[in-house]
């Protein structure tokens, strides 16, 4: 038996009394990647503080290892036999960023920028459903409106609705290409933006598996990634650490690369899927103006190849010189966000 230490994503998140409903994502602070181990298949044993839990692997008609997992203060042991820790095929499902790696853009793990994800008369379709639905459905906020479908989130999980198909058909595909999520996506908020709109930056809510897609309709716009405030509390610790070597200038460089703002290009029918670092060390925001500048973002390359004439600031109304390229926001943008609440309260409701 060997005994391999795991830290929760979630580190400041009480764990003891939820361990047994609520999966948290685990980290394997010996790897580089971090590593999710979703036993969704539940408990099936506990002795005391310790629970032996299954390992769900849908791809996969091979037993999963079982695990032994301790739900004693913060730090998480992970008990298993050596055989299935090198088992490499027991963890693919947790690690599935494989199939799309030819997506990831910037250098931060992990940000997946994917360029026509659906066509246009599937967005037509989904604008039609959208618009469609009862006026009801319609929340409005200060600065744009929104559809929450898939029941009501609570920082304890889910009340669930269910979804109807023309949106489970968009995250079973979203499910089923990323091969990021441990189960079926059964969230979606759908936000309406008009060209001054956007959203504030922000860290999503602690009820959410840590993986979000957003797809993207209409209008163009540019997503900002900032580092988290605490992270900037980090930096002192970094400076303050007293080196003998002079190489505090280096570990400060390398924190700033590490935890450099960086924006996103968001065009219509993209999927946008980010994770990990992306999610855990960074808000994400819109600007609420009706310009918003595309220079340097990281996915640059990834547009152009799509949009060859965007360069040239003709595809769409851009404004700006060739060196600072803008986005003129003249039509509404609709984003659907699809993300997975693993904890659902059993009582079902429907409208
Ligand atoms: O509209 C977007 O692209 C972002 C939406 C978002 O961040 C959210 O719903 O949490
Ligand atoms: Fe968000």
């Amino acid at each position: 038996m060997a005994a391999l230490s795991l830290t929760y994503l979630f580190p400041k998140q009480p764990l003891l009394h939820t361990l047994h409903h609520f999966w948290y994502p685990l980290r394997l602070s010996s790897r580089e990647t971090p590593l999710c181990l979703y036993p969704t298949s539940g408990s099936i044993a506990s002795f005391g503080a310790m629970s032996i839990y299954v390992v769900h692997q849908p791809s996969s008609n091979l037993n999963a290892p079982v695990l032994i997992l301790s739900s004693i203060g913060v730090h998480a042991v992970l008990i298993c036999d050596y055989t299935i820790w090198a088992d490499h095929k027991s963890f693919k499902v947790m690690e599935g960023t494989e199939k799309l790696t030819h997506y990831k853009v910037g250098s931060l793990p992990t940000v997946l920028y994917i360029p026509d994800f659906i066509t246009d008369s599937e967005q037509t379709s989904l604008l039609n459903n959208i618009y469609g639905a009862p006026p009801s459905r319609w929340k409005s906020l200060k600065n744009r409106r929104l559809q929450n479908w898939g029941g009501v989130v609570h920082e304890k999980g889910l009340l669930p609705q269910v979804l109807p198909p023309w949106l489970t058909n968009l995250t079973q595909k979203i499910y089923e290409e990323s091969e990021l999520f441990p189960s079926a996506i059964n969230h979606v908020l759908i936000n309406e933006y008009l060209p001054d709109q956007g959203i504030m930056p922000h860290q999503d809510g602690p009820a959410y598996f840590p993986v979000v897609a957003i797809l993207s309709l209409g209008s163009p716009v540019v997503m900002d990634f900032t580092p988290h405030s605490r992270l900037k509390l980090d930096i002192h610790d970094v400076i303050d650490k007293n080196y003998n070597d002079g190489t505090i200038e280096i570990e400060k460089d390398k924190w700033l690369d590490d935890h450099r703002p960086f924006s996103i290009l968001l065009m219509p029918r993209s999927l946008l899927i980010f994770k990990d670092k992306a999610y855990s060390d960074y808000l994400h925001g819109i600007k609420d103006s009706a310009v918003h500048s595309y220079h340097g973002v990281v996915n640059k390359t990834e547009v152009f190849k799509e949009h060859p004439n965007l360069s040239s600031g003709r595809a769409m109304d851009t404004v700006g010189s060739e060196d600072y390229k803008s986005i003129q926001r003249t039509s509404t943008r609709i984003s659907l966000t699809c993300r997975l609440v693993p904890k659902v309260h059993k009582n079902l409701f429907r409208f």
